[in-house]
């Protein structure tokens, strides 16, 4: 990777505040959520817990969690205007604008009236964003109008359930868990800097989760997920990946999935997805994606020295579990909205609005002409 110099476009290597939530390209395996190691917390947690450690400020007990896990049981429940709205959304929108149709609603029916509702407030956009994407997706593709309200234990298994009609396996439960584990969290990333921002101006949380929601969407960020699985899906084996790859770097096409604006050599999340998508290719017998996947990754890494980010192999562990490819940002956004919700806590907490100065390079005088003469 080039070592671009700091500043400037992008804002890249400049502090924009501080952060007790997270450290990214830093100590132990290089990504840490309030100190815990991100191989440690997908390997151990259970993400309600990772939730309510970046939500509540610290590990919850057991019966904390139990009361937590509850709590988010009780909470998936839609309110009929927001699923009349749901419903008016056509087949062909794309998830993420469902989503931030979906949270940006709920904030006219449920809306943080005060700053002391702002827990309860993210409890439940945590709770109820899988229902809201659930809902709109049964209803516009199958045509029926879903229940939402479950009784799975974790969130993964929440969204599986209402995306099958069937609670889901053992593995797939497990699969979901870390992935929403991984997601959850990543420090001043594009979105959670736009929540922040939003936060900054006093605004209510569903706005600052509608933005960020905004953010993620695009293909250089959460949307790489999606934009990785349209192009690996095209390949029958790792020969002519390889071969299309090796076309797309001379035309210097960007490959999603690849890069990093703050880590340099990998990304801790892939070592760890990329066992899951192993498992699970092993799980359906693949013998196609999985392999053009390792491919990719290996001509990535000879040829331009660029690592897979966390949603390279997030496609094909997605894509094995029969998850349709435009949910797969959704799913971050149900895992993020953790992140950007304490994020908005710290802002809140202590708060100055965030208003950058700008270079301007434009005109020094500019002369004004009457409209009619003007050319
Ligand atoms: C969860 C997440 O959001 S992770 C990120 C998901 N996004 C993607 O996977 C999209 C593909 N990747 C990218 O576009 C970039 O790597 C980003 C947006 C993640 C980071 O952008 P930057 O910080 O500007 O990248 P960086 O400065 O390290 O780029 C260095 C060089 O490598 C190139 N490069 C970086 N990523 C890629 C890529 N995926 N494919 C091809 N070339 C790339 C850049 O074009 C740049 O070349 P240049 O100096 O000739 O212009
Ligand atoms: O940190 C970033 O720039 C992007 C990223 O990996 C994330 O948000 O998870």
């Amino acid at each position: 990777m080039s070592d671009k110099p700091i500043g400037g476009a992008g804002l890249r290597g400049q502090s924009a505040g501080s952060t007790a939530l997270c450290t990214v390209g830093q100590t132990g395996s290089g990504l840490t959520y309030r100190g815990f190691d991100i191989k440690e917390l997908a390997e151990k947690a259970r993400f309600e817990e990772v939730a309510y450690l970046l939500l509540k400020g610290k590990l919850p007990n057991q019966a904390e969690l139990d009361a937590y896990v509850t709590k988010l049981k009780g909470l998936r429940g839609l309110p009929q205007a927001l699923k009349t709205v749901l419903e008016q959304i056509p087949a062909s929108a794309h998830p993420m604008d469902v989503m931030r149709t979906g949270a940006s609603m709920l904030g006219n029916l449920e809306t943080e009236e005060s700053f002391d509702e702002q827990q309860d407030v993210s409890d439940r956009l945590l709770a109820v964003l899988p229902s809201i994407i659930c809902y709109w997706y049964r209803f516009s593709h199958d045509g029926v109008r879903i229940e939402t309200e479950t009784d799975d234990e974790s969130v993964g298994a929440h969204f599986l359930h209402l995306l099958r009609d069937e609670a889901p396996s053992e593995l797939h439960a497990r699969v979901m868990n870390v992935s929403l584990i991984l997601y959850a969290e990543h420090e001043f990333n594009a979105s959670t800097f736009t929540a922040r921002v939003c936060a900054s101006t006093l605004s209510d949380m569903h706005s600052c989760v509608t933005g960020a929601i905004g953010s993620l969407r695009g293909p250089l960020h959460g949307g790489a997920n999606e934009a990785a699985m349209d192009m690996i899906e095209n390949w029958k084996s790792p020969e002519e990946a390889e071969r299309e790859i090796m076309g797309m770097l001379e035309r210097k096409e960007k490959i999603m999935g690849f890069g990093h604006a703050i880590y340099r050599e990998s990304d801790p999340r892939n070592a760890i997805i990329k066992e899951w998508s192993e498992r699970l290719a092993q799980d359906v017998g693949d013998t196609v994606l999985y392999p053009v996947s390792v491919r990719v990754e290996d001509v990535m890494w000879r040829e331009k020295k660029l690592f897979c980010n966390a949603d390279f192999f997030h496609a094909s562990a997605y894509h094995f579990m029969d998850i349709p490819t435009k949910l797969f940002t959704p799913i971050f956004v149900c895992s993020r909205v953790t992140g950007w919700c304490a994020h908005v806590f710290e802002q809140r907490a202590n708060n100055r609005i965030i208003r950058p100065s700008a270079d301007y390079v434009g005109p020094e005088k500019s002369q004004w002409v009457p409209i009619e003469e003007r050319d």
